[in-house]
């Protein structure tokens, strides 16, 4: 048994009471199978599923592509300000039951706004589940726009113009979607205008693509966060740099597992990229496609690892170090990290 546990029951509960923030969380990628009925009957909309468990099967993927095919279409129901609260309202509240403090959401407004939905109707909803939660929880939240890499530089700067009388409730952009052949390079000017803008940047790189893309979103985006950035690993030079610039790295093993990053848990890096001095956090990315929330993922990496308690220290302080909390308020958490510990 890893250092600091005496089984892997006591690893289990020290896990599920450790104060965690979560960085990399696509809200349409919490869209469970049984709310995706209710929403479709709620609009009226058609899905090509005839039961939550025929939903369930769909979810073998091979690779990147094979998920966000799905992806797109199931977030087809989501129509009204309410669906969208609704999808954010139960997030927070799963994120709540396993000690999340903090969450930073990401939300594609492209996938919306291309179907008619208007960019409003998606901030509203999204945004008074956030105001709930934190009320209800004391779970704080920023909000991250993300630009559809797969469309143009263009349509992602017409986002942001659509974005612009949204900006006291959108903290940061991001970059998602299909990553190979759509490098950073490709949205460098929208990205400076954001910038400009005063909005935080963060960037999937090092998923599918190669180390030079995870540079391509230093140097070229300037991004404050790489979400993923697995590859990197391929790339001592770069992994020296992202160690030195004190990076986070937004990684997240059941993603990496379920989209074959990984071929097997046991194989997952996040103890080598850990060892490798990278401000390694973990994430869940898209829950209910990938087979569990924040505390699901902290648990299948641990077992299949066999991470320490420092380790696991370690990952929640690099959580709240990373993400967009003022400094106050990182100490604060940091602090009840060490009560914790
Ligand atoms: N893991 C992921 N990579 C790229 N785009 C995404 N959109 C939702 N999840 C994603
Ligand atoms: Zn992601």
């Amino acid at each position: 048994m890893a250092d600091g546990f005496a089984s892997a029951a006591d690893r289990a509960a020290f896990i599920a009471g450790l104060p965690k923030a979560e960085l990399h969380l696509h809200i349409e990628g919490s869209l469970e199978p049984e709310l995706m009925f209710a929403l479709a009957q709620r609009n009226a909309v058609a899905i090509p599923f005839a039961s939550v468990e025929e939903v369930r099967a769909a979810y073998a993927f091979s690779n990147l592509q094979d998920f966000l095919d799905i992806y797109y279409q199931g977030m087809g129901v989501l129509h009204t300000e309410q669906d969208f609260h609704d999808l954010t309202a139960a997030y927070l509240a799963r994120a709540h039951a396993d000690n999340v403090r903090h969450v930073e959401i990401f939300f594609d407004p492209q996938g919306h706004t291309t179907r008619g939905v208007a960019f409003a109707t998606v901030i509203a909803g999204i945004t008074r589940a956030l105001d709930e939660a934190r009320r209800e929880y004391g779970l704080t939240s920023k909000l991250i726009l993300c630009f559809l890499r797969h469309l143009s530089e263009a349509d992602a700067d017409a986002t942001l113009d659509e974005a612009l009388p949204f900006l006291g409730r959108i903290d940061g952009i991001g970059l998602d979607s299909s990553e190979v052949g759509h490098p950073p390079s490709k949205f460098a000017r929208v990205f400076a205008r954001a910038r400009a803008l005063g909005l935080k940047l963060v960037a999937h790189a090092g998923e599918e693509g190669p180390p030079a893309y995870v540079r391509e979103a230093l140097d070229l985006l300037h991004v404050d966060r790489i979400d993923h950035g697995n590859r990197s690993l391929e790339d001592p030079a770069l992994v020296a740099r992202l160690a030195s610039e004190g990076m986070t790295l937004t990684v997240c093993p059941l993603s990496n597992l379920k989209l074959c990053v990984v071929g097997d848990m046991a194989d997952h890096p996040l103890k080598i990229m850990l060892d490798a001095g990278l401000a390694a956090t973990v994430n869940s990315d898209d829950p209910s496609y990938f087979g569990g929330y924040v505390g699901a993922n902290y648990q299948a990496v641990a077992d299949a690892l066999d991470l320490s308690k420092a380790e696991l220290l370690a990952l929640a302080r690099n959580s709240f170090t990373g993400s967009f909390l003022s400094d106050a308020d990182k100490a604060n958490h940091l602090v009840a990290i060490d009560a914790y510990a």
